[in-house]
């Protein structure tokens, strides 16, 4: 602190040197300008402003000496004794100079003396003022000319100081609007409390009035100097001074120099120690801020040790960054490796999954391959078992499943899964071991299945027929799943529901394989409509109640038969096929189904025909030497289709309901023993022209015969014309050429009354049964017809009175219809003109149709040909006894003391259908007692 209050006092001596010479050379320069008179005027007033405040402050005792407007010379002798500065000081403020020097104007020769005494008065008083921190001005002022400004200056300081005194002191003093000028930049002059004199002061005029103080200014300095100075001159002559203020000089630069290293030293020192025990903020600060300059200090001084340190510091944080960097550069490649490991595992994984993807691609293209092939495989495999069933000829079995009735509880279904020509049943415990049994056929029908899905499955079949192919399909199943439905369709018939009887004789008379049958309105009982009329008529003489299981239940079995007789008049080949389309009764159990009376014995002898017919498959799947195709009217109809050359096809029926699944099952089982049935080769009905011609030679032998026969009889010359058989004898030679014997009545199938047993036995001989197909061949040809002039068949009535012959057949009671009568009988050509003139004249058409309706025969036949092939279509349909068509046509309750027979069938029947051959002898049923019927037979005749 002390070397920086001298280094301002040595900065503020130069800076007054310069202010001196400035003040100089303004004022050489001022005389030149406007402004010298003006500011020399105003040096003036000041002067004089000062002389006179000095004039009254010292009042008149010194006055000669000091003029109130004194020039500028005189003011500065008037004041360089400093006598009146001293007083007027001490006046202002008393003591201020302790000893005035009051040296007598008379001393000759004491100049030194005087200088003294003035010197010591003015620095006195120079010192006072600084004391009072008003302007001061230099000694020498005194000395010279052109000096007193700053005298002037003080002087008015001193007057204003005065002045603040006098009003009380009050407030910060401030002087110095008048100063500005003189002073320049200087701030505004503060007056600084009393300063004791430095420590080298003391040493030459020990003071004891002046208090320690650390806060040593510039005026210590200044005294210390000026004691020096003072000490030399005293001692030198007065031409001596010069050299001697030279030297004085010199020896205060000494002074200053070694004051300025002592001051440094103090500084580091008091730098290096912080006194501990002072905690104050301010000693605090202080040291810190000490510490801030030493710092700037060395920085300053040591520049190139802070630029070194401050290199090493750069230096090791650059070897920190470096290393940081080498770390990270090494962790880069740390990374860099581990992403190039990880990149090259990632290629070889792709590479591998690549591999792997191809692999499975190609195992996969192998799997969809083997796929494809095995599908296609399994649908060869499936042609070829059909195949093989066709060539074998075994019954098709096909299964339709009935879906849950409107308003029926869906319960869980029996069927769990059907698959192809397999459909599983889920087997409850009671009915064995709980599980699931398959059940394979040639084809499944699930519930959705449309009659459209299922009909277009068997068209093959239905087309088989007019390739010469005896064809039957019958529908078999327990009561109420959907036999009938299947046949001919629900009680509301639309295009959709239409059953397969319907679509078949659709696809026969509108076939799209090239064979075309003409239009069925050529004749009219041979159209489609009159078809279906006479399958109306016998739906409507079909026996239908409701029972507990169906509401809607057959009472009977239905069978339509199509006959189509075809000849190639190219190879003059003559195709012939037939088309049962049977609806069988539904198998019940009749305590399950509730029936009573009448419906009870219906039942039961509904449940016989369907146990001969479970007899006749038993038997043919073992291949027995007999078949008990005579046990019923049912077997002895199929008997072409279950043992002969047809292509039979079953359709099994189940209900999806749980509480059925033991009908279920044994149906299923049922069917599938009757899919094992091998009928042997289906063979095509098919005679070439030779064989046509020989059979023609037979005949006309035979007739002639006969003509010869009757010549040596009566000889009436008629014996060479053949008459015409009656209708029943035509039927039943249709139904066996071979025998010579014409039946007047066809034998009623199964049980017959014993009334028409002579005639049940001419046909039950195996013979005659096994030659039925072919008989019905010959006997269904129009030419041999024609050639043996049996006329052609005229329209037929539909006589419904001919109810008086009634029959007796057991179980199966026939509903009769004959489209031929004996009388009325048309000539062919007659017949032809009649329905197709325009065919008959463009010749290109033969054509016949001959329809019967006739459970035991074959019925009327109907022929056609076009330019290729000669077709005759001979349509029957089977239908029960009359009996109980009035539980449906005509309500009216019939007269029947109800057997009170306890019924024995108490289980289902199904089962029984398959019965171990051993034990149950062929015909047992036919050796039943028989019981007549009520119904008899009915005539209908189709057409007008
Ligand atoms: N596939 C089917 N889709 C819709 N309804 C059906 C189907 N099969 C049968 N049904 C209906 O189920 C009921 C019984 O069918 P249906 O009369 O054909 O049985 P059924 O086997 O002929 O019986 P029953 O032996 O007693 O004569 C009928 O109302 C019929 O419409």
């Amino acid at each position: 602190m002390a070397s920086a209050s001298e280094m301002n006092d040595l900065s503020f001596s130069v800076v007054s040197i310069v202010e001196d010479v400035l003040q100089q050379h303004s004022s050489r320069s001022s005389d030149v300008g406007l402004l010298v008179p003006r500011r020399v005027e105003e040096s003036s007033l000041r002067r004089y402003e000062a002389a006179g405040w000095l004039r009254e402050m010292i009042g008149v005792s010194g006055g000669r000496d000091f003029p109130a407007e004194p020039s500028e010379e005189d003011f500065r002798l008037g004041l360089r004794s400093g006598i009146v500065l001293c007083n007027v000081l001490n006046k202002v403020s008393p003591g201020s100079v302790s000893k005035v020097v009051e040296a007598p104007d008379d001393v000759a020769d004491g100049a030194a003396l005087c200088a003294f005494q003035y010197f010591e008065n003015i620095r006195n008083f120079l010192v006072a003022v600084e004391e009072l921190g008003l302007p001061s001005f230099e000694a020498s002022d005194m000395e010279k000319g052109g000096k007193s400004i700053r005298i002037v200056n003080c002087i008015l300081a001193l007057k204003s100081y005065s002045e603040w005194k006098l009003k009380g002191g009050t407030g910060p003093f401030r002087y110095g609007s008048n100063m500005k000028n003189n002073f320049g930049s200087r701030k505004p002059f503060l007056r600084k409390s009393s300063e004791p004199f430095m420590s080298s002061m003391s040493r030459t005029h020990p003071s004891t009035d002046q208090p320690a103080c650390s806060d040593v200014g510039q005026e210590g300095d200044s005294r210390s100097i000026n004691a020096l100075v003072r000490s030399f001159i005293s001692e030198r002559k007065h031409e001596d001074i010069p050299t001697v203020v030279e030297s004085v000089l010199h020896k205060v630069m000494e002074e200053i120099q070694q004051r300025l290293s002592i001051q440094n030293e103090m500084m580091k020192s008091s730098s290096k120690h912080i006194p501990e025990d002072d905690s104050s903020c301010e000693t605090v600060v202080q040291s810190q801020q000490s510490d801030i300059r030493q710092h700037e200090e060395a920085e300053d001084n040591s520049p190139s040790q802070v630029v070194e340190e401050k290199i090493q510091r750069v230096n090791s944080e650059h070897y920190e960054e470096q290393e940081i960097l080498l770390n990270q550069q090494k962790h880069i490649q740390e990374l860099k490796q581990t992403l190039y490991t990880t990149k090259t595992g990632m290629k070889l994984l792709q590479k591998k999954y690549q591999e792997d993807f191809l692999h499975l691609g190609t195992h996969l293209n192998g799997l969809a391959y083997a796929a494809t092939g095995y599908k296609r495989v399994l649908e060869e495999n499936r042609k070829l078992y059909n195949l093989v069933q066709d060539l074998k000829g075994n019954i098709r079995v096909y299964c339709r499943v009935r879906p849950f009735m409107p308003g029926q509880p869906t319960s869980l279904s029996t069927v769990e899964n059907i698959e192809e020509g397999t459909i599983t049943i889920r087997v409850p415990s009671k009915y064995g071991k709980e599980g699931h049994k398959p059940f394979m056929f040639n084809k499944v029908f699930g519930p959705s299945a449309t009659q459209e899905e299922v009909f277009s499955d068997m068209q093959p079949l239905v087309r088989s027929v007019l390739d010469g192919y005896n064809v039957c399909i019958f529908a078999y199943g327990q009561t109420g799943s959907g036999k009938t439905f299947t046949m001919s369709g629900p009680k509301e018939l639309t295009e959709e529901s239409l059953g397969v009887n319907y679509r078949a004789l659709a696809d026969l008379n509108n076939s799209h394989n090239g064979i075309n049958v003409p239009e069925a309105n050529l004749v009219p009982v041979s159209s489609r409509a009159d078809v279906i009329q006479l399958m109306d008529v016998g739906q409507m003489n079909r026996a239908v109640s409701s029972t507990a299981m169906n509401d809607r239940s057959s009472r009977s079995h239905s069978c339509v038969t199509v006959h189509v007789q075809g000849r190639d008049l190219t190879s003059g080949a003559i195709l012939h096929g037939s088309m049962h389309l049977v609806d069988l009764a539904g198998s019940e159990r009749v305590d399950k189904s509730e029936v009573t009376g009448d419906r009870l014995k219906e039942a039961q002898h509904i449940n016989k025909s369907l146990s001969a017919l479970g007899d006749v498959i038993s038997s043919l799947s073992q291949k027995n030497a007999h078949v008990p195709y005579r046990n019923s009217k049912l077997t002895q109809l199929l008997q072409d289709s279950l043992g002969g050359s047809a292509k039979t096809l079953m359709f099994v029926h189940v209900s999806p309901e749980a509480e059925t699944v033991g009908e279920t099952i044994s149906t299923l089982k049922f069917a599938e023993r009757v899919g094992s049935v091998e009928l042997g080769a289906a063979r095509v009905n098919k005679d070439n022209s030779e064989v046509k011609e020989l059979k023609e030679q037979i005949a006309n032998l035979k007739m002639a015969l006969a003509r010869k026969g009757n010549g040596n009889g009566n000889g009436n010359g008629n014996e060479a014309q053949p008459t015409a058989p009656p209708q029943n004898q035509r039927i039943s030679r249709r139904r066996s050429l071979e025998t010579p014997i014409f039946r007047p009545k066809l034998p009623t199938m199964g049980n017959a009354p014993s009334n028409l047993k002579p005639q049940v036995m001419d046909l039950s001989g195996p013979e005659a049964f096994s030659d039925t197909a072919s008989s019905r061949r010959h006997s269904l040809d129009l030419h041999e017809l024609m050639k043996s002039s049996i006329p052609s068949w005229p329209r037929q009535t539909l006589d419904t009175n001919e109810e008086d012959r009634e029959f007796k057949s057991g179980e199966w009671i026939d509903k009769h219809t004959e489209l031929n009568q004996d009388d009325n009988l048309l000539s062919p050509d007659k017949f032809y003109q009649s329905i197709n003139p325009q065919q008959l004249n463009g010749g290109k058409q033969d054509f016949e149709v001959q329809s019967i309706t006739d459970n035991e025969s074959d019925g009327v036949a109907s022929d056609c040909s076009d330019s290729d092939l000669m077709w005759r279509l001979n349509v029957q349909v089977n239908v029960p006894r009359v009996s109980n068509k009035q539980s449906s046509a005509n309500p009216k309750p019939k007269k029947i003391k109800p057997k009170t027979t306890k019924v024995s069938e108490t289980r289902s029947l199904i089962p029984s259908l398959i019965p171990a051959p051993s034990k149950r002898p062929p015909n047992t049923v036919s050796s039943q007692p028989q019981r007549p019927t009520r119904d008899g037979r009915r005539r209908l005749s189709l057409g007008k």
